[in-house]
């Protein structure tokens, strides 16, 4: 199929898709949202920040690839690789002397609201999604401020053992603070000097500083714990993400045996409340490999429907499932790479026991699903059309406030050179007898065990702001298959 008809396929799903919103009964998101202070770090900036740290500790830093930001010597390090390696990354830090250093040299320039649970949830209550049930452990006054200011999006609470919803403003603890994370943003082409390394950043990219107060849990009240059932009542979905909160152990000799248990307990009452629900789990690049593989083992597999990631992250989960090889493979900058992604794809709707696992890539996203799904191929494809624009309204115009915000995606091209990556994938499959040429240029692929739909996407050129794009890809798509379950 040409690039132009799937201009075309892009405006129907739209249309379809758009109207099928109101369909959807509600959706619970939960646990991670927090305030992302966004910096865009120009040569000033870095040069500044260098000047603070020792330049000796940072080089060698950069070379053990500290996966903790312990101090700025760490952080340095880290953003130096992000920069010259243009690979997107998030690295957590348990000091708050970090975030000091970074307030006593630079400003940042605007916060936001962040976390992919933040994120998504402002996102579908601005889409008119009914029941919008959003739930932050630490829902501080100033993270209540971050919500949109929407009817539909309400924050679970429970007075007199009975559950309400109110508004996130009408529902904040006081005494909480908030949990705020720094985005380094920089773009391609920015010229680095650090020491005697010189190099020009490759891609629009960003460094995510995720803070992690002592006080951080992934977590619920006794009493909220109790009402899940009759909360799973008032949605067709959830959304769930954050796990990567979860430590190994805590300072009151908790482990994350504990969390691990709580959020796979969690998710089996909603279920109990209504067994129809889906349940979807935005994952992220999560630095700590035991917690990486617990969360993929212990609570995605067999108890959550559908995954979403990117490329990166489906390497990484490869990895800590013993597919070393295959994930090297997906990172591999080689023609091969995009069939590896396909195939590690598969491995994780198989090994964790999907229903549907869903990978975005800058430029195509492909989705494979249980050929038991309710909802049709076709669908799943208007699914990932629209988010796919839904991308390029964000990528655009930075906060969708509405349905109509994106539609301003269709006036985005689709990438020619996603469409290109896409005829490499093709020939693997036709080569392996997985399906003829036509089948390739509709979308989606039916084989005896499971489906899989793969579309080029659209690419905007200058993005206004590259986080969260992802969480918009995953939530809009998922959003679309709930719409279409009905
Ligand atoms: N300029 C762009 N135009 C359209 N889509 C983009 C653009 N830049 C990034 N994307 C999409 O956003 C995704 C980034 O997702 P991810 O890495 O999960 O980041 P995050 O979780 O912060 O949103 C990419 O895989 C790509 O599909
Ligand atoms: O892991 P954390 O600290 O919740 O941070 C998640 C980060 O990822 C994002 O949600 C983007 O996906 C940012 O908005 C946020 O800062
Ligand atoms: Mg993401």
């Amino acid at each position: 199929m040409e690039l132009e008809h799937w201009e075309k396929n892009h405006s129907e799903a739209y249309s379809d898709i758009s109207k099928s919103l109101e369909n959807i009964k509600g959706i619970f998101v939960a646990y991670n949202s927090n305030i992302d202070a966004i910096k865009h770090i120009e040569k000033d900036d870095f040069d500044k920040l260098l000047k603070h740290v020792n330049l000796k500790n940072v080089k060698h830093r950069s070379m053990s690839f500290p996966r903790v930001i312990k101090d700025p010597d760490d952080l340095m390090a880290r953003l130096v690789i992000a920069m010259r390696d243009g690979k997107a990354a998030e690295v957590p830090t348990y000091s708050t002397d970090v975030h000091e250093w970074l307030t006593n040299h630079i400003d940042f320039d605007n916060a936001y609201m962040g976390g992919q649970a933040g994120i998504i949830s402002n996102f579908l209550a601005n889409i008119d999604i009914k029941n919008v049930v959003t739930y932050v452990p630490w829902l501080s006054k100033e993270q209540a401020e971050y919500f949109t200011n929407s009817k539909n999006l309400l924050y679970p609470v429970v007075e007199n053992s009975k559950l309400s919803f109110k508004h996130p403003i009408n529902a904040y603890n006081p005494e909480y603070e908030p949990k705020v994370n720094w985005i380094m943003e920089f773009s391609k082409g920015l010229e680095v000097q650090c020491g005697e390394e010189e190099f020009v950043v490759p891609r629009d990219n960003r460094l995510i500083l995720s803070s992690r107060p002592t006080w951080l849990r992934i977590d619920m009240s006794k009493e909220l714990y109790e009402q899940l059932p009759e909360l799973g009542k008032n949605v067709d979905g959830a959304i769930l993400s954050g796990y990567q909160m979860i430590k190994e152990n805590y300072e009151d000799g908790s482990t994350y045996h504990n969390y691990v248990k709580k959020s796979v307990d969690a998710i089996k009452r909603l279920k109990n409340g209504n067994p129809d629900i889906r349940i979807h789990v935005e994952f992220t690049s999560i630095q700590d490999k035991f917690i990486r593989e617990r969360i993929l083992k212990d609570i995605v597999s067999q108890h959550v429907h559908s995954l979403g990631l990117d490329t990166i992250e489906v390497a990484n989960a490869l990895n800590v499932l013993d597919y070393e090889e295959l994930a090297y493979a997906v990172i591999n900058k080689t023609e091969k790479g995009i069939s590896a992604l396909y195939e590690g794809a598969v491995r994780l709707l198989y090994e964790l026991e999907l229903e549907r696992v869903h990978v975005h890539s800058l430029g195509y996203f492909i989705c494979v699903v249980k050929n038991t799904h309710p909802v049709d191929i076709e669908d799943h494809r208007n699914a990932l059309l629209f988010a796919s624009t839904a991308s390029a309204a964000k990528a655009k115009i930075g906060n969708i406030k509405s349905i109509d915000d994106i539609k301003k995606g269709l006036g985005t091209p689709v990438s020619e050179k996603g469409y290109n990556h896409l005829q490499e994938l093709a020939k693997y499959l036709e080569k392996e007898g997985i399906c003829l040429t036509e089948e390739f240029e509709k979308g989606y692929i039916r084989t005896p065990y499971h489906d899989v739909i793969i579309i080029p996407t659209k690419v905007v050129e200058k993005p206004v702001a590259t986080v969260g794009i992802g969480d918009i890809i995953s939530a809009s798509a998922f959003a679309a298959v709930l719409a279409k379950m009905k």
